[in-house]
């Protein structure tokens, strides 16, 4: 069986959002969203240890207030982030145990994973290397020009807007990450990075429910999800 180590950034300041704490940590329902996104990775029998990236300085209140009240088992490190996401996953990426074969990259604000999406994106990055979750958009999309005005409007059956969790084989998304790093490459994605230094990248079908939040409309959403969700659970 492959070792498999999931990242999960966290290190965000939510400047989109602007709420009195960082998105990561605001409470959903009783939950912290952070705690909610660790939960699926803590319970999946497919991932052997987590790599918790946050702010600089957030470690503490990470361990004492997530990790710890949660009884979180598989998370082996939290170390700090950077600027942007993207050297927040490097920093990831250099945390990574010598026995990992496969990452895979989880946004923080991602509550809404489920094990059976995290499956088969897994299997499907096993099978070929790397592979991220994505769906196709719903809304007719324009390439806008400098000037404002509708520069060409590209074939909406051919866009997929992609979430996480992207998965990687260790060698491809390090040296992806490598090269990125020395050509300056800079993207908000990890498949970018991996595409970019020449790889294929799988699309499997996401969830529409497996939203990032990152303003408060993402954040109302989050709650109707979550309230529907317990209903189905309780029927
Ligand atoms: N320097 C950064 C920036 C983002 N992230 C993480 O990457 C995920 C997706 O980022 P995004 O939604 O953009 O979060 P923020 O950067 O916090 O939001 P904003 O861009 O509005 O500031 C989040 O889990 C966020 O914590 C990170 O680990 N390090
Ligand atoms: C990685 C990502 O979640 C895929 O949709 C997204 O690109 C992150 O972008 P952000 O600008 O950091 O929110």
């Amino acid at each position: 069986m492959p070792s498999i180590t999931a990242i999960i950034v966290a290190a965000g300041k939510g400047t989109r959002m602007q709420a009195e704490v960082p998105k990561q940590y605001l409470l959903l329902k009783d939950k912290p969203i952070l705690a909610r996104t660790l939960q699926v990775f803590d319970s999946s029998p497919l991932v052997n240890n987590i790599i918790l990236v946050v702010s600089p300085g957030d470690e503490d209140y990470c361990r004492r207030k997530i990790i710890e009240p949660y009884n979180f088992q598989k998370v082996s490190k939290v170390i700090p982030g950077g600027l942007e996401r993207q050297e927040s996953v490097y920093n990831g990426l250099h945390a990574l145990p010598n026995d990992c074969t496969y990452v895979v990259v989880h946004d923080g604000v991602r509550p809404f994973l489920t094990l059976s999406l995290l499956e088969q994106v897994i299997k499907a990055a096993r099978e070929l290397g790397a592979a991220v979750a994505a769906v196709p958009v719903k809304d007719t999309i324009k390439i806008a020009g400098p000037d404002g005005y509708v520069e060409s409007t590209p074939e909406r059956k051919r866009i997929w807007a992609v979430q996480t969790p992207q998965v990687f084989r260790r060698d491809l998304i390090v040296s992806a990450y490598k090269k990125a790093f020395t050509k300056g490459i800079v993207a908000t994605d990890d498949s970018t990075l991996v595409e970019e230094a020449g790889f294929k990248v799988k699309l499997i079908l996401g969830d529409y429910q497996n939203i990032k939040i990152t303003t408060w409309e993402d954040f109302w959403l989050a709650e109707t999800i979550l309230e529907r969700r317990q209903t189905c659970d309780r029927v």
